[in-house]
């Protein structure tokens, strides 16, 4: 069952010329985490907004259930009650305590919905602790948890979340995340959140949309926009990927074969996983180490094929390189852009 369905969505700003947002469709499920990602500019915040009710659209629509979502121009108070939406900087009440901050989200339901509400949100956001504390006293992750439970406090259908962890330190991010995503999926929360940190939205989402320039360019499971993105763009912005038509690579192959299994019109993106040092028997190409790129656990080499090929391969183990290097596709993983 669908959430939330949005058509044929455009916003462009008054003053400005190019749109923020174009022709935007998309449908999310109940319980799906949706993870929008996209550059700086690309338009995520103000789909958000339109998405919250608390942006206008210049045409399209946007359905909650079978409700439809109207910005502010055609509300008195802009957003919606079964929408909630958490801010980067969090937005707490600065002067009362987290158990109170939390109990507001819950003013005018009933006395006994309330503390029901409140006791499970400590529970489940892991709040026991810091429940009689100011926002003052806490991390920025520990803010984060009661940004969240104060949003899923009174059982809202759609939780927008933008850039959730952009204000918390990197060393306590990583843990964030999956706390963050395990609270969200406990509680049954259908979920949009916003990050231009593309392994975020690998690691946390059930679905991805990609925007560009204002459009949504792909939407699909992690899996599927790894290993089968739509553009170059979407291909290079998820790693480390070699982008290559098969009539330029096919010359400096020493199997031939294996460029039949494409049409020589074909450009392929090549993940940089998918190379691999081998024996010179087993070679699909030979190279010579021009670049070795220091990245801790592994290093990126950039491999000289030819003049005006170069290809980006993974490596490992902590080996010098050899004068010449063998190489090997995995030529089941490479994808063929339509
Ligand atoms: N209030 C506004 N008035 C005019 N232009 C705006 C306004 N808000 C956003 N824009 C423009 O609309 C485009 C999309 O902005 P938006 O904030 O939605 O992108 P974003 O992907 O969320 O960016 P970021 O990751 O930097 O937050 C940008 O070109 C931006 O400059």
């Amino acid at each position: 069952m669908n959430i939330l369905t949005v058509k044929d969505l455009n916003k462009t700003y008054s003053g400005q010329f190019a749109p923020a947002i174009k022709n935007i469709t998309l449908a999310i499920k109940k319980g799906e985490i949706f993870g929008l990602v996209g550059e700086s500019g690309s338009g995520k915040t103000t789909l958000l907004r339109i998405i919250a009710g608390l942006e206008d659209a210049d045409s399209g629509s946007v359905r909650l259930l079978k409700e439809s979502i109207t910005g502010p121009s055609q509300n008195l108070v802009p957003g919606h009650t079964h929408i909630r939406l958490v801010h980067q900087n969090f937005n707490l009440q600065p002067n009362i305590s987290i158990r109170q901050n939390i109990l507001y989200s819950l003013k005018g339901y009933d006395l006994q919905y309330q503390l029901d509400r409140l006791d499970k949100m400590i529970d489940l956001c892991d709040l026991s602790a810091l429940q009689h504390k100011l926002p003052r006293q806490l991390s920025g992750g520990e803010m984060q948890r009661v940004a969240l439970a104060r949003a899923l406090a009174d059982e809202p259908m759609l939780l927008l979340l933008d850039e959730p962890f952009s204000n918390v330190d990197i060393i306590r991010r990583q843990e964030l995340k999956h706390e963050v995503s395990d609270i969200i999926r406990k509680s049954g929360t259908t979920a949009i959140f916003v990050t231009h940190d593309t392994t975020e939205a690998l690691t946390l989402s059930d679905t991805i949309g990609v925007m560009r320039d204002g459009s949504l360019i792909q939407i699909g499971t992690p899996h599927h926009i790894y290993n089968h993105p739509a553009t170059s763009y979407v291909a290079r912005f998820f790693g480390n990927a070699n982008i290559i038509s098969i009539i330029k690579l096919q010359p400096y192959l020493r199997i031939k074969q294996q460029a039949s299994l494409f049409n020589k019109q074909d450009v392929v993106c090549i993940r940089a996983e998918s190379i691999q040092i081998c024996q010179e028997a087993e070679a699909d190409l030979t190279g010579k180490l021009k670049k070795v790129y220091y990245l801790g656990m592994y290093e990126l080499w950039d491999v000289q094929i030819a003049r005006n090929i170069s290809l980006q391969l993974l490596h490992f183990q902590k080996t010098p390189p050899p004068e010449k290097l063998f190489l090997k596709i995995v030529w089941e993983q490479v994808h063929v852009f339509q």
